[in-house]
C-alpha cells in the first residue's frame, strides 16, 4: 500500500496553495501535518482526499493514478475526516458511526463485520455511552469523537484526518491519539492534521511541516521537531525539554522577529 504526492501544486487565481510538494507517506505510520494558519495543510489533505484537484502534479494511490480508481473501491480505501466536520441531520450515534461502514456495505446490508467495526470504533473513542442519542444533542466535543468513529469504522487503508483533536478535552484527546496509533499499528497510514506540537511528538513517526504552500522538512519527530526547524516553520522560539519517561515536549516561548 502506498500513497504519495509528486511535485504538487495548487494555483487559485495568483496565489500558490501549494507549490512542488512531494512526499512518500509510509503504511503503518502515523504522518502528522503541521504549520502556520493558511500554510496549506487541509488543501492538500484535500487533494489526498481527491475533494480537490491539483493545477501541477499528482497523487498516487498505490503507484496509480487516484483518478484511476472506481468511487467506491476509493472510499474503501481512503477513509477522510475533514476540518469542522459537521452532521446536519439529527440521526442517532449509533447509526452515524454505521454510515462509516457504508463503502463496504452489499447487497446484503449490513454483516457482522460491520457491526463488529462499528462497535471497536465506537470504544476507541469512547461515544458507547450516548450511543442512541441525537447527534444534534451532543456538545461539540462529543460530536468530534462521533465523527472520528466514524471515518474509523470503515477501517481504510489510508485515514486522513484534519484536526480531529480540536474540540477535545485533554483526556479524549489522549484516547484519540491512541486510536490514531491503533490504526497504524492495524498496518493503515494514517495522515493527520494538527496543530499541537506536543501531539505530534506524541503520536507522529513521521512529521510533514509546511509553510507558504511548501514542505520546510519531512522525517521523523526527533528531527523534524527541533528549535530550529519550529523557528522556521511558525517563526517561534520553543524551549525543547525531556519529560519524565523519555518523551520530548516544546513549549513556544516567544515569537520571533
Ligand atoms: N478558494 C480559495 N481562494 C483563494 N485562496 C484560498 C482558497 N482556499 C484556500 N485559500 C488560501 O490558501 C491558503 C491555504 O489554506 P489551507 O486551508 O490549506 O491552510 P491550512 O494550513 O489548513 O490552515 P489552517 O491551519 O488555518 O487550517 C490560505 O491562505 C487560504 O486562505
Amino acid at each position: 500500500m502506498s500513497l504519495s504526492v509528486e511535485t504538487l501544486a495548487v494555483t487559485i487565481g495568483d496565489k500558490r496553495l501549494l507549490n512542488e510538494v512531494s512526499v512518500a507517506f509510509a503504511s503503518g505510520h502515523v504522518t502528522a501535518i503541521l504549520g502556520p494558519n493558511g500554510a496549506g495543510k487541509s488543501t492538500l489533505m484535500a487533494c489526498l482526499a481527491g475533494l480537490m484537484q491539483p493545477t501541477g502534479g499528482r497523487v498516487l494511490l498505490d503507484d496509480r493514478p487516484r483518478g484511476d480508481f472506481e468511487r467506491r473501491d476509493l472510499a474503501r480505501r481512503v477513509g477522510y475526516l475533514p476540518q469542522e466536520a459537521d452532521v446536519h441531520w439529527n440521526v442517532d450515534v449509533a447509526t452515524l458511526v454505521g454510515l462509516g461502514r457504508f463503502p463496504h456495505r452489499g447487497r446484503w446490508g449490513e454483516t457482522p463485520e460491520d457491526r463488529d467495526a462499528v462497535t471497536r470504533a465506537m470504544a476507541a473513542t469512547d461515544v458507547g455511552g450516548f450511543a442512541k442519542r441525537g447527534v444534534s444533542t451532543l456538545s461539540g466535543g462529543e460530536r468530534a469523537r462521533v465523527l472520528l468513529a466514524r471515518v474509523l469504522a470503515g477501517e481504510p487503508d489510508w485515514l486522513l484526518a484534519d484536526e480531529p483533536l480540536a474540540n477535545l478535552d485533554p483526556a479524549h484527546q489522549l484516547d484519540g491519539l491512541d486510536a490514531l496509533r491503533r490504526v497504524a499499528a492495524a498496518g493503515a497510514g494514517v495522515i493527520v492534521v494538527l496543530h499541537d506540537l506536543n501531539h505530534a511528538a506524541r503520536v507522529a513517526d513521521d512529521v510533514l511541516l509546511l509553510r507558504d504552500g511548501r514542505v520546510v522538512a519531512f522525517g521523523p519527530p526527533d528531527q523534524v521537531l527541533t528549535r530550529d526547524l519550529v523557528a522556521a516553520t511558525y517563526g517561534v522560539d520553543t524551549h525543547v525539554g525531556v519529560a519524565p519517561g523519555g518523551r520530548r515536549f516544546l513549549i513556544p516561548t516567544e515569537r520571533l522577529a
